[in-house]
């Protein structure tokens, strides 16, 4: 699908449990008894039904009456929401901690019922086990720590990492993400404690991609820290040494991915919150090998270019008016100049002209407005300096509110991980915008790093304004009964389509084509309704269904750039033939669903 609006039908459509697959099949268990138990795969607690419990040594291990599954996810609710009561008044950081622990106990313990409460209770659960409160977690891991989850690869494993990588106890993964820890959210390096990250990911990818949680597999690379305060800590889990910096580092990583390459070639590797240098680095050296792809860089891009292509259309205008919209980008890092690049391929397939694509594009980072003038140029951000005075007054380094004041803009896009950055003084400069609808993503994440609150944007910058955000924000009530709409603008929208499509089209790697359709296909998502009504993004709850969409669109491109090698017992010819609708009804029917499945001992 190119550039056009999809129109679909009744938004009830759109509910997750609707995907939900019918008749479970079995599942092969090489253990007994309390081995079980211990097992959060396997282990259903008091739900083993009586005949499961003699066939598979379980009898007198448990008190003897079966607790069905309803019951068990009752009784878990009931303790969440007296957890929820009974914290009422503490500060936000303890109650979301209190939140995360209840819910990582049970994860530690049934594997099943965690995600099922997960899946049905996303939009509560996922600022719990995502963004904000993850940042959190990771900021206090140390404390928090109680059992391992994922694997930890770090400098001191040099040589050995293509034996190491076996210690992992499943046949089969799907899906990595993998961190070094060196720029979590916007709260800096924090070294092995980063490792929250690709946990929190992988939960989004079984919740909203239907990965199946025995195939994801979280990845911390240790190749030290340079946080101070971290390496002083006795209690730091992590390697106590500064970074790994050159090609010493690019060693480490070159390693590892040949090991997971070795062990599972067709394993889908996400790239997730490496500082800038090295997420840019490691695109570039891996992208035509495997099949990987950078969520700051990419994922960020297409969530930011369909809010992008959602705000022209809240100005009633065609989507390819987004060519003379002019935005300003705060941040130059990763994402910022994801999110930049991805725009001008967007102007690019709207036919404009690639040289002059970033005539309305500013882009500033910590020392202001990027321009030629600029020395040290990075050259990652060169391409989007500006020449100086190519708007009366617009000068190297100018500030925010200078630039905002020169430059009347669309849109004001904060990736800078600065809190606040938004203040006041900037927020009211934006009434003076030349959009009657002018849009401000605040996507810093978590809430703490958000570049503005919703309730500040709305009442500095105006009623008429379209909001997105990188952690979740309440909507805000502007009185007279209105409502200022506030969106979700993050990455989540999009990498668990990405890493779903390619996975289930086989392909060999993820191209920007796939990406594109990917947003794409996320942009035109939205009702023209819903648009005029501020709302660029579905619902969370309703992250299923647009994740089979987005996967169905990475998938067809796959297949249309004969990248397609098929999955499991399809193959490419099939999905070739397969139209539209078929792809998105074989990509819902592959995502897994969390039922207890009857358990067949093997030896
Ligand atoms: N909403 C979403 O889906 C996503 C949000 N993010 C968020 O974006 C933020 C940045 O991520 P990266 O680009 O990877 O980080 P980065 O460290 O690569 O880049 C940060 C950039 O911000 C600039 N900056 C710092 N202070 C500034 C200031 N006072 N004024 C203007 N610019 C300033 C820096 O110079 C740098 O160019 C993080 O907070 C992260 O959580 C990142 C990816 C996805
Ligand atoms: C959302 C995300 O990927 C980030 O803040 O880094
Ligand atoms: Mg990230």
């Amino acid at each position: 699908m190119m550039w056009k609006v999809a129109r679909f039908a009744a938004a009830s459509l759109r509910g997750s449990r609707r995907l939900s697959t019918a008749i479970p099949a079995p599942s092969i268990v090489h253990k007994r008894g309390a081995d079980i138990l211990h097992d959060p795969w396997f282990n259903k607690d008091t739900g083993f039904p009586l005949t499961e419990r003699d066939r598979l040594g379980l009898r007198g291990l448990l008190p003897p009456r079966v607790i069905s599954f309803e019951q068990q996810y009752a009784r878990f609710m009931e303790s969440y929401q007296s957890l929820e009561k009974n914290t009422q008044g503490q500060p936000d950081s303890i109650v979301s901690l209190a939140k995360w622990r209840i819910l990582n106990r049970l994860h530690d313990r049934n594997e099943t019922l965690y995600y099922r409460v997960l899946i049905d209770n996303i939009k509560d659960f996922a600022p719990i086990i995502y963004t904000p409160t993850v940042g959190l977690v990771c900021q206090n891991y140390s404390g928090l720590f109680r059992r391992p989850r994922g694997m930890y690869f770090s400098a001191k494993d040099k040589g050995e990492m293509m034996s190491m990588i076996y210690n992992w106890p499943a046949q089969k993964v799907d899906m990595i993400v993998i961190t070094d820890g060196s720029r979590i959210l916007g709260l800096g390096d924090l070294g092995v404690q980063g490792i929250g990250i690709p946990i929190g990911k992988l939960d989004m990818y079984v919740a909203a991609a239907g990965i199946n949680p025995q195939k994801i597999l979280p990845i911390m690379l240790d190749v030290g820290t340079n946080n101070q305060k971290l390496l002083e800590d006795p209690l730091y889990l992590g390697l106590r040494r500064p970074r790994l910096e050159g090609d010493e580092y690019l060693e480490i990583v070159d390693e590892f991915m040949e090991a997971i390459h070795t062990r599972w070639p067709k394993a889908i590797v996400q790239f997730e919150d490496f500082q800038m240098k090295w997420a840019f680095e490691t695109l570039q050296r891996y992208r035509k090998k495997f099949c990987m792809f950078n969520d700051d860089i990419q994922g960020t891009a297409g969530v930011a270019l369909a809010g992008l292509l959602g705000t022209v259309r809240t100005q009633g205008r065609p989507l390819e008016d987004f060519t003379k919209q002019k935005i300003v980008v705060v941040g130059a890092g990763s994402a910022g100049l994801g999110v930049l690049s991805m725009a001008v391929q967007a102007v690019a397939r709207m036919g404009g002209n690639r040289a002059t694509a970033t005539n309305n594009f500013f882009l500033l980072d910590k020392d202001g407005l990027i321009t030629k003038e600029r020395k040290n140029l990075d050259p990652a951000a060169a391409p989007f300096a500006r020449n100086q005075g190519d708007i009366e007054g617009l000068k190297e380094g100018d500030n925010l509110i200078e630039v905002i004041k020169k430059v009347r803009p669309h849109v004001l896009l904060g990736l800078s991980g600065v809190g606040g950055i938004f203040n006041e003084e900037v927020l009211k400069s934006m009434r003076e915008s030349d959009s009657p609808k002018p849009a401000i993503f605040a996507m810093s994440n978590p809430t703490k790093n958000a570049e503005c609150t919703a309730i500040d944007a709305f009442k500095h910058a105006g009623p008429n304004i379209v909001f997105g955000s990188g952690s979740p924000f309440e909507n805000v009530d502007l009185g007279n009964g209105k409502v200022g709409h506030v969106n979700q603008a993050n990455n989540m929208y999009l990498f668990p389509g990405i890493g779903l499509g390619a996975l289930l089209s086989g392909a060999r790697l993820i191209t920007d084509g796939m990406l594109q359709a990917a947003a794409e296909r996320l942009a035109s998502y939205m009702t023209d309704e819903e648009i005029q009504d501020g709302i660029l993004y579905p619902s969370v709850n309703s992250i299923r269904h647009i994740t089979a969409e987005v996967g169905a669109a990475a998938l067809r491109t796959a297949v249309a750039e004969g990248l397609a090698e098929g999955h499991c017992e399809v193959g490419p010819r099939e999905l070739q033939q397969m139209s539209e609708e078929e792809t998105v009804e074989y990509v819902t029917r592959n995502m897994w669903f969390p039922v207890y499945s009857p358990l067949v001992h093997e030896k």
